[in-house]
Order: C-alpha cells, then structure tokens, then sequence
C-alpha cells in the first residue's frame, strides 16, 4: 500500500475437509492475505490458488467458491436481515424463491430467525456477526475465509460457532480462520500457520506446537507424594513455580503416565494440557507487535 509493504513471504496450504487457523500479531497481514485469497486485493507478486482458480485470471470463479466472512460486516443498515442474505444470493444468480428459502434456513442456523424482517441496524454486534457467517454460506462455498469471526460474540454463539466451523469441515470444505483467541482456535482446528512479519513460519512453529503438545500438567492433592512418585519413575517433569509438568510423547503415553501414579496412590485431581499449544507456541514466537 503506497510505502507499506504489507505481507511480504506466506507460503501456506488449506486442505479441503480442514479447519486451518491463520495466527499472528496484529498487523502481520492476516486480513490483508484474506483479501488477496478472496480476490478483493491484488498480489503484486506470488501465486493464488482458490479451488484450483487464479484469483488475477478468474476472480468469478473463486468468488463462486469462497464465502467472505470479513473482520466487520459491512451491513446495508435498512434492509432486514433476510433481504440482506437474499440479495447476496442474487448476486450470486440464486434464484429469488431459493434465496430467500436458503437465507431463511441459515437465519436459523445462526440463532436469527426472530431478526429475519427486521432491518440489520438494530442488530447488536455478536448479531451482526452471526448475520455476516450466515451471508458467507449463502453460496454453499467449498472454500470459507473467516476473519475473527468469535469477535463479540456471548460464550454460547462461540461454541456453537466452534460446532458449525467443525461441521462445515467435515462436510469438506477447507476453511481458514483467523483468530487472536487461541484457546477457542486450539478445540477447533487441525492445522495452524503462524505468521510473523508478513511472513509464515513453518516447520519451526510446527515443530513448538509438536513440543507444547507434550507437557502435561498434573494436580495432587499432596505434592511430596507425586514428588516421590516421580523421583522413582523415568517420566521427565518439570517442577514449575505454578506446578508439576510432565513431559509424554503420545496420547497413549499420558494414560499410561496416569494410570502408573494412581496405582502409586498418589491423588491426583487434575491431569491435562499444560495450556494452549497454540498460545505457548505465539509466545515463543519473535514478539512483533505494530
Ligand atoms: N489500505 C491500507 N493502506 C496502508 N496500509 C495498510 C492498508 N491496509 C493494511 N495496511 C497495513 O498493512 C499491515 C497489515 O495489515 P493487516 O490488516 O493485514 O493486519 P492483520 O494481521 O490483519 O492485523 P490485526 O490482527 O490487527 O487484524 C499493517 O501494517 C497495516 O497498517
């Protein structure tokens, strides 16, 4: 942008059928990659691929493909919330009596049908983004941008979110979705790009998601007992100042670590995570901020 050079070196991949987050400090370029992916933004340099359609050469082909769920919804403010997704599935040649049955039906899957006739402008901000993820499906998309799509929405609209991104996956769309919230990103995605100064960062993010992944935290209910346990036993841990973190190389290794300190009878009260791998993984990532 004029002197800004915004993005610089992202090499990134989104399988069909995965939930693939984007992660990164505020202006990295998260939005402004979203933008190009989508078509609405030119790349200088490099290459898009959308559903196998070069948004330069074919941007009607992948806007056909992709739903847009933009960082904020610009809303018509005087239409109602039905005619706003009707009138986007006219742009996308629906025809009249299916868009407005299609509109009707994701009005309901976002928990706006009451809304449906009144005008978007009285919609609060967590509405307004429900009405936005219901207008990004209005094309049934194979390929799905979100853009901080949790942004205020209450606790009960991001796990149903969580459960609808989940869905629309499994379904196999590839979806891509940005988010600062990384604890609601770690129960959602399969798959996650860092970036950092316009730049994703590959095996070395993957490799630190790999590393947190493994640090499991235990709780007892007498510390010197867990203490022994351990000292007797070849599991590495980690006396941390907040407690006691193991280290296990699989899911079937923390059982097993589980199972060996109760038949120790040590009271164990809570076992899990050490915290978000994704949130462990930003933090030991360069700190960037704009
Ligand atoms: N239209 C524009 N003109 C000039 N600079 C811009 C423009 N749009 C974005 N930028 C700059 O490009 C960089 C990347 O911005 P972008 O919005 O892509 O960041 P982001 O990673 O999405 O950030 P956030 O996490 O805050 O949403 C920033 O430095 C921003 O200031």
């Amino acid at each position: 942008f004029g002197s800004v050079q915004a993005v610089t070196n992202a090499t990134l991949e989104v399988q069909p059928g995965n939930v693939t987050a984007l992660i990164g400090p505020n202006g990295c370029g998260k939005t402004t990659l979203m933008l190009m992916l989508a078509g609405l933004l030119r790349q200088d340099a490099g290459e898009i691929r959308v559903a196998g359609a070069d948004p330069r050469h074919d941007s009607a082909a992948v806007r056909a493909s992709i739903g847009w769920m933009p960082d904020q919804l610009g809303s018509w403010d005087n239409l109602t919330c039905l005619q706003t997704l009707t009138l986007m599935g006219r742009g996308y040649r629906i025809s009249k009596d299916e868009a407005r049955a299609r509109g009707a039906a994701l009005l309901e899957t976002v928990h706006l049908g009451e809304f449906a006739d009144r005008p978007a402008r009285v919609l609060s901000r967590g509405q307004k983004q429900r009405l936005s993820l219901a207008r990004a499906l209005m094309n049934d998309p194979q390929v799905l941008l979100l853009d901080e799509p949790a942004n205020g929405l209450d606790p009960r609209s991001r796990i149903e979110l969580r459960t609808l991104v989940r869905d629309l996956a499994a379904q196999g769309r590839a979806v891509l979705v940005s988010s600062h919230v990384l604890a609601e990103l770690d129960e959602m995605v399969d798959d996650a790009i860092f970036m950092s100064k316009g730049r994703t960062l590959g095996d070395e993010a993957a490799a630190h998601v790999a590393d947190a992944k493994t640090r499991y935290r235990v709780a007892t209910l007498d510390d010197s007992l867990l203490r022994a346990a351990l000292a007797d036993s070849r599991v590495p841990y980690d006396d941390e100042p907040t407690g006691i973190v193991i280290r296990v190389g699989s899911d079937q290794e923390a059982a097993q670590a589980l199972a060996w300190l109760m038949s120790k009878g040590v009271p164990v009260h809570r076992f899990g995570p050490a915290g978000s791998a994704l949130e462990q993984t930003y933090m030991a990532m360069e700190e960037e901020r704009r």
